[in-house]
């Protein structure tokens, strides 16, 4: 038989008495006792004695080999031995159903005792049977605590796994935001524009629109008379006269630079024209209103019309509006041309 380390517990009576850590291991009167009536099964390594779920009434007293139980998941799996007992819940409780596999993992014997061999133990030593119970209930207690602070470990370590997930997944939301955002205007940057524009035509979601470009004249002038943040403010005023333009589907970008562009969704050419003669004449009047410190340049503009067709790309229609944008400044900016 096993060796045995027997410590004292204090038992839900309050009594102090001897209980076995591994709990699963008989006593030798114990053992005595249960081996005049239980009946004896041989059984061969790898024979399963039962499964997770089913159902039974008998208990074991493991008598020589090995027995392996299987509680699943991610739970410890528990090596038995000579002497140690399993499945007792089935035979105190009644047909319960079993909580883990119950395995034979080396040849031996092992003694069953079902209900009715157990009621006769009642007979011959009640005093070993009740000492027998008590174990047994502290045992399941143990068990069930033990389980139970387990359960609550995993619980706090998945509730940390899931805070960690969210702050993650709400840092890669910030950050996919700030690479696609311009930080001096908030306007989308060129990156996010494009990655929007070519997505859309990808999926044929990019509807018939009108691509503005948008350029500050003589924006050098600012800088190198007024300072760089005389220049930044005036960059800033640009793009809020862009944003104010936009309707809800629209999008203004900073492209880089002095360089803004307005993808105008479902609008035909007619449309368009009103929105970038706006956008030249409310710059002109700003421009002349606020002229010491500066606080907008003239604007030029080249447009074009963007038809809806997944096959051309989005750098054909930034080289049609540019074209455009480029006799505006040939002709010395502070209006709009457009290239069909
Ligand atoms: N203040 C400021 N200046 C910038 C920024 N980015 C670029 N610039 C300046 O913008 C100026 C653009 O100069 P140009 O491309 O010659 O444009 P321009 O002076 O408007 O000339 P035209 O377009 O031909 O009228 C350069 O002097 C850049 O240094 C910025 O973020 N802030």
């Amino acid at each position: 038989m096993s060796a045995r380390v027997v410590v004292p517990l204090e038992s839900a009576a309050g009594r102090l008495e001897e209980f076995s850590p591994a709990a699963s291991v008989l006593d030798d009167a114990e053992y005595a006792l249960f081996s005049q009536v239980a009946r004896t099964r041989k059984c061969a390594a790898g024979e399963v004695l039962f499964r997770r779920g089913d159902h039974g009434s008998d208990m074991y007293v493991i008598a020589s080999g090995a027995v392996e139980l299987d509680f699943g998941d991610d739970l410890v799996r528990k090596p038995l031995g000579m002497g140690e007992f399993f499945g007792e819940l089935g035979l105190l409780m009644g047909d319960h159903a079993r909580s883990a596999n119950a395995t034979m993992t080396q040849p031996g014997v092992l003694l069953e005792l079902g209900r009715e061999t157990f009621d006769r133990l009642t007979d011959r030593d009640p005093k070993q049977l009740a000492k027998f119970l008590r174990r047994t209930i502290m045992r399941v207690v143990c068990n069930e605590q033990a389980l139970i602070g387990r359960l609550r470990r995993r619980n706090l370590e998945l509730q940390n796994t899931l805070d960690v997930l969210r702050t993650t997944a709400l840092q890669l939301d910030q950050s996919e935001i700030l690479i696609r955002t311009d930080e001096l205007t908030g306007l989308t940057n060129r990156r996010g524009f494009v990655a929007h524009v070519e997505q859309a035509r990808l999926a044929g979601k990019l509807p018939d629109s009108v691509l503005i470009l948008v350029d500050c004249d003589r924006f050098k002038e600012i800088n190198d008379g007024h300072g760089h943040l005389a220049g930044d403010r005036v960059l800033q005023s640009v793009s809020n006269l862009l944003r104010a333009v936009c309707g809800q589907d629209d999008i203004a970008c900073r492209l880089g630079g002095d360089e803004f562009c307005l993808l105008i969704h479902g609008h035909n050419r007619d449309g368009a024209e009103r929105i970038a003669g706006y956008i030249v004449e409310s710059a002109r009047i700003l421009q002349r209103m606020h002229q010491r410190p500066p606080q907008m340049t003239t604007l030029s503009i080249g447009a074009c019309v963007v038809a809806a067709d997944a096959e051309i790309a989005w750098e054909h229609w930034y080289k049609q509006a540019d074209l455009a944008l480029y006799r505006a400044k040939h002709q010395g900016g502070n209006r709009v041309e457009w290239q069909d």
